[in-house]
């Protein structure tokens, strides 16, 4: 289990005293989803982190297009499935070991990005939006990401997803866990020094259009101002596994092995 990583965000929620009582007062579920989104969509519109057209919209994912509810918690009892979020900066090497523990522990891995940029393919109309948002380096709106994660989990016949690359943000995991009713399992964590991400991202040479070094500066910035946070809160759950992601792959696949090796009683 991971040590918590200092959060950025601390030393703005301790500007704000006032509004932590009163969400305390007001109870635990008023606190995670109103607090939580005023503090996120207040320091993301003052960092300019957050696209636009979606400032203050953060409500707006709990509904569908057609204006009525979203479904609150998608899974049965009988049939919620073991999930693994994977995470890591940019280049930390989430991808390729996700499709190793996918082929020697029967796992479906969903990568958001990779649903991200079919979206981006197949001309939908969010393609020119997520494209702008990726090329700067930010994150996509949560609700369409879930969309996408969610068509692609009630389509899939298996009870073990890796989703490899969300929640990017607070908002993602606030909305994820609100729309399905449920948390993963556990939260793999690869942790890895800046300079050797950057190293294997200008390497991947895949032809994305956020493999180049202005974009990985703001993936990294983003990453420790928004995905950090969402590690820390896991790791006060006891879900995280942090993993050093130095060294060859098939070294690092190893101490994954081991992680899901340990985990075998949880995964049906
Ligand atoms: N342990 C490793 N040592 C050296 N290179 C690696 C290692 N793991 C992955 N790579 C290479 O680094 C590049 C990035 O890896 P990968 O795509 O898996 O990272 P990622 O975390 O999924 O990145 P992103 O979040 O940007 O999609 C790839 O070219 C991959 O082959
Ligand atoms: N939950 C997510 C995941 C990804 N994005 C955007 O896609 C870019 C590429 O993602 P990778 O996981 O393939 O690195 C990422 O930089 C974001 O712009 C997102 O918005 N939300």
């Amino acid at each position: 289990m991971s040590m918590l990583i200092p959060d950025p965000l601390e030393p703005f929620l301790i500007f704000h005293p006032w509004l932590l009582n009163l969400a305390f007062a007001c109870g635990a579920r008023f606190r995670e989803f109103a607090v939580t989104t005023f503090f996120f969509e207040v320091f993301l519109i003052e960092q300019d982190l957050i696209q636009a057209p979606y400032r203050l919209n953060f409500l707006g994912i709990l509904s569908t297009e057609n204006g009525t509810p979203a479904t609150i918690g998608f899974f049965s009892k009988e049939k919620t499935p073991f999930i693994a979020f994977v995470l890591g900066g940019p280049g930390s090497g989430k991808g390729t070991q996700c499709a190793k523990i996918a082929e020697a522990f029967g796992f479906t891995h969903l990568s958001a990005g990779d649903l991200l940029r079919k979206e981006i393919s197949s001309n939908s109309e969010n393609g020119a939006m997520i494209l702008a948002t990726i090329t700067e380096g930010k994150i996509v709106p949560s609700g369409v990401t879930i969309k996408l994660i969610r068509r692609e989990m009630e389509s899939i016949e298996n009870n073990k997803f890796l989703i490899d690359g969300f929640p990017r943000s607070e908002e993602n995991r606030i909305a994820f866990e609100r729309i399905t009713g449920v948390e993963p399992n556990i939260v793999l964590f690869f942790d890895c020094p800046e300079d050797e991400m950057v190293k294997r991202v200008l390497g991947r040479k895949q032809g994305r259009v956020d493999d180049n070094i202005d974009t990985i500066k703001k993936r990294l910035k983003v990453f420790a101002a928004l995905n950090l946070p969402v590690i820390n809160h896991y790791t006060r759950r006891g879900k995280v596994y942090k993993i050093n992601a130095v060294g060859t792959i098939d070294e690092v696949f190893e101490k994954v092995r081991q992680v899901f090796d340990d985990c075998k009683q949880m995964i049906k």
